[in-house]
């Protein structure tokens, strides 16, 4: 068991991350499940742009729906760590992602973040991804739920009801890319020119190349563990979606994958000689079904029959993409939670980004951080804390007290700050 002596050695291993006082690691078993102590030590990232306003709205609504549903018998105690600007101002005009900080999330387990700017084009990577990648949080959960009263654009937003398992370390994200007119784009072109056979490059002499790695393994720890949800809480079908059609064998890959990995491990049967199998739930004794659908087609059909889809698993890219647009029929991103996980570690984030011009004006929605978090205190066990949250969240949307996002859709709202919406939670609990 931690102790204050043991966290205060702890913190003279970092250089500028401050190891709270009091609190103790959650710490993981070896069959991956979670030791997690009544006052457990959270590490967050801040996060560029709108980080600085929705963090600290997080972590005042989650203390107090801790605090009351445990009548202050659990508490968080958070110990910021830095990635992006801040971690600039910080640690050097360079460091923009600390070894430490990488330490310090694979350490204590369980970890929450804002948002991090990617500049387009030119500048630094994405720091998101590298975390994602460098921490091997393979799994990207993004589930899309509505709450009854919020502004959609469609006309039965509660018919979207999904779960998005997108495969979080391969894809075209893996940065491998070379500039137009450089010299390892001319060399990559040439060899595939040259040694390869190819002659479908348009215009060989100003491409910018990206390579798009799709792997077995990658497909199959993505697939298990979306089929693993669905048989967990109760879900008819895994999708997969994918552009197969056109990358056979990196997006074609992933499908047949895919498929493979739900009959020899899950004892899925074709159905109709196939592709789609099934096979029962163990739980339940309910079929599930393993389907797939090419992603230009998908992206109709999740408005026009959005009921027909639950569990989703897909590929890095097709995964943001689907993840903006689903969350967009419930409401928009303002209240689109998610996860990265790994089988043991797990970091929390929105799906949105920075929103850089709304930065420090105290305006945008909390409710995707917020939401995050409520996943974070189901992950950790701590159930009663996220039933509470999600109560919370529904009379604050009842009320109709709303950020500007929610507040120019909803008749009769009145517009709330971020903090204030904060103050609605905590006010509801
Ligand atoms: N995981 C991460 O950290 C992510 C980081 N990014 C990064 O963020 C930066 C900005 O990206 P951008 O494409 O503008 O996307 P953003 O998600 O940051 O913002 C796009 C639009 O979404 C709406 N929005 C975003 N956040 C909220 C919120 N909390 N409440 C209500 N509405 C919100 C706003 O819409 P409106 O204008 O209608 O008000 C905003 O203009 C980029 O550098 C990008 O790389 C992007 C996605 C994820
Ligand atoms: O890393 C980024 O800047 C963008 C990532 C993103 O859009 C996402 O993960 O949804
Ligand atoms: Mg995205």
């Amino acid at each position: 068991m931690y102790s204050a002596q043991a966290n205060w050695r702890l913190s003279h291993m970092y250089q500028h991350i401050k190891v709270p006082a009091q609190g103790q690691k959650i710490t993981v078993n070896a069959d991956n499940s979670l030791n997690v102590p009544n006052e457990p030590i959270i590490p967050f990232i801040e996060g560029d742009g709108t980080g600085v306003d929705i963090t600290p709205v997080m972590i005042k609504v989650v203390d107090a729906v801790v605090a009351k549903a445990y009548a202050g018998k659990k508490k968080i105690h958070w110990m910021e760590v830095f990635a992006g600007e801040k971690s600039t101002k910080v640690y050097g005009p360079d460091v923009w992602l600390p070894e430490e900080t990488l330490s310090a999330v694979r350490d204590y387990v369980v970890s929450i973040k804002g948002p991090l700017t990617t500049p387009v084009g030119g500048g630094i990577r994405s720091l998101n991804v590298a975390l994602r990648q460098q921490l091997d949080l393979f799994v990207c959960l993004r589930p899309i739920q509505y709450f009854a009263g919020v502004p959609s654009p469609v006309k039965e937003p509660h018919k979207t009801n999904m779960v998005i398992f997108r495969e979080n370390s391969e894809d075209i994200y893996a940065g491998i890319e070379f500039e137009s007119g450089s010299d390892k784009a001319k060399k990559l072109i040439k060899f595939l020119q040259d040694e390869m056979g190819v002659t479908k490059i348009r215009f060989p002499e100003t491409s910018g190349i990206g390579i798009k790695p799709v792997s077995s393994e990658g497909t199959e720890r993505l697939m298990r563990k979306a089929i693993q949800y669905a048989i967990d809480n109760d879900k008819p079908s895994v999708t997969i979606v994918h552009k197969g059609n056109i990358m056979k064998f990196t997006e074609g890959g992933f499908r047949d994958w895919a498929y493979a990995l739900a009959q020899t491990e899950f004892g899925a049967e074709l159905i109709d000689g196939g592709p789609w199998c099934q096979f029962k739930n163990p739980k339940t004794g309910k079929e599930i079904i393993i389907k797939d659908v090419i992603a230009d087609a998908f992206l109709q059909q999740i408005l026009l029959r959005p009921s027909e889809y639950s569990v989703i698993a897909t590929l890095n890219l097709n995964g943001d993409y689907v993840s903006d647009a689903l969350a967009a029929q419930v409401g928009g991103i303002g209240i689109a939670p998610g996860a990265n996980l790994s089988d043991t570690i797990a970091m929390f984030e929105a799906t949105h980004g920075t929103a850089p011009k709304y930065a420090g004006k105290d305006y945008v929605n909390p409710g995707s951080l917020i939401l995050s978090a409520e996943m974070m205190l189901r992950h950790m066990g701590w159930t009663e804390a996220a039933d509470l949250m999600i109560k919370s969240m529904e009379r604050s949307i009842n009320s109709k007290k709303v950020t500007y996002d929610f507040a120019r859709l909803m008749e009769g709202a009145t517009q709330v700050s971020c903090s204030g919406f904060g103050d609605v939670m905590i006010d509801h609990l």
